[in-house]
């Protein structure tokens, strides 16, 4: 593998008839991460693991994958790919699957995938079409990951899962990640289930970069500020990044950089999902006003 990293992306924007799907994205996705990749419905996830892919071209700017570009025409052989959509044929059975996946990729690694399936206690024999969505998930996951990707891409995969199968997978992609080494971008909407398991966030809202870097470094960055009801905001009204005010007290999310002395107001280290929604509602806040 390149010491590129696995994804970089200069200017980039797509253009559709309707407007921009993605627009001055500048970032850089670094190696051995296990990356969040969210946003609002229409902010432009989809598209960008698109542009990563190949499958989509942009409109302006450049992205290179592991230091080459994306040319449409297949993807970078180090690139894995999967979607809520898994594609698996019904009538194939598990170590058919397997099979197809052997003949469509030169970087097969047959041991891994059936030692992924093992642990995942599927059996080999059984049909596609039998398995539960649980199970199905973690067949296209070792197909996805037989290849021996570099990076792994995954646009929504858990949307299907009920809440323990969705944990296990979070736990065999991020062991995964640990083990070989592989950056996973993992787009969801569910905030709460990327806690303690994304270690690079990149928040897209509206089609522009909204937030990205090293999780750790964005949380410390950052204060959540709870006090009473009605009790005046211990800082300037520009450096608050989200306000939510109840009957029961205030909530406000701002840089740890803006505060000073904040007599009566109670300090918090934010989570990953107070961080990703406080700038999605700020910023959708912006628009309104
Ligand atoms: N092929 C296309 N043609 C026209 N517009 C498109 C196309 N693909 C995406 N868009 C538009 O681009 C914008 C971004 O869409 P995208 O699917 O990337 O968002 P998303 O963040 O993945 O959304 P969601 O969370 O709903 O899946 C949306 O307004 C969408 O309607």
């Amino acid at each position: 593998m390149t010491n590129q990293p696995p994804v970089l992306a200069d200017g980039l924007g797509k253009n559709y008839r309707r407007g921009w799907a993605l627009r001055d994205c500048s970032t850089e996705i670094p190696g051995n991460r296990v990356v969040a990749l969210v946003g609002p419905n229409g902010a432009g996830k989809s598209t960008l693991m698109g542009l990563i892919t190949g499958l989509t071209r942009p409109s302006t700017g450049t992205i290179s994958v592991f230091g080459d570009t994306p040319h449409g025409k297949g993807m970078h052989p180090a690139v894995a790919f999967l979607a809520q959509q898994k594609p698996l044929y019904a009538q194939f059975t598990v170590a058919e699957t397997l099979q197809l996946g052997k003949h469509a990729n030169p970087t097969w690694d047959q041991s891994y995938a059936e030692d992924l399936v093992s642990r995942a206690q599927v059996p080999m024999s059984a049909k596609v079409g039998t398995l539960s969505g649980g199970q199905r998930t973690r067949v296209a996951l070792a197909l996805a990951l037989g290849k021996r990707p570099g990076l792994l891409l995954l646009d929504e995969p858990l949307a299907d899962l009920d809440p323990i199968a969705r944990q296990a997978v979070l736990g065999t992609l991020v062991e995964e990640s640990r083990r070989e080494g592989i950056t996973v971008v993992l787009s969801s909407h569910v905030l709460a289930e990327l806690e303690g398991v994304c270690d690079h966030l990149l928040l897209l809202v509206g089609g522009r970069v909204r937030l990205s870097g090293d999780v750790d470094h964005l949380l410390n960055g950052h204060v959540v500020l709870a006090g009473p009801p009605g009790h005046p905001e211990p800082v300037p009204r520009a450096a608050v990044i989200d306000a939510q005010r109840g009957v029961n007290g205030q909530h406000l999310l701002v840089p740890a950089n803006a505060i000073g002395t904040t007599p009566g107001w109670r300090r918090f280290r934010p989570t990953l999902g107070h961080l990703a929604l406080g700038y999605m509602r700020g910023a959708s806040s912006e628009v309104a006003a």
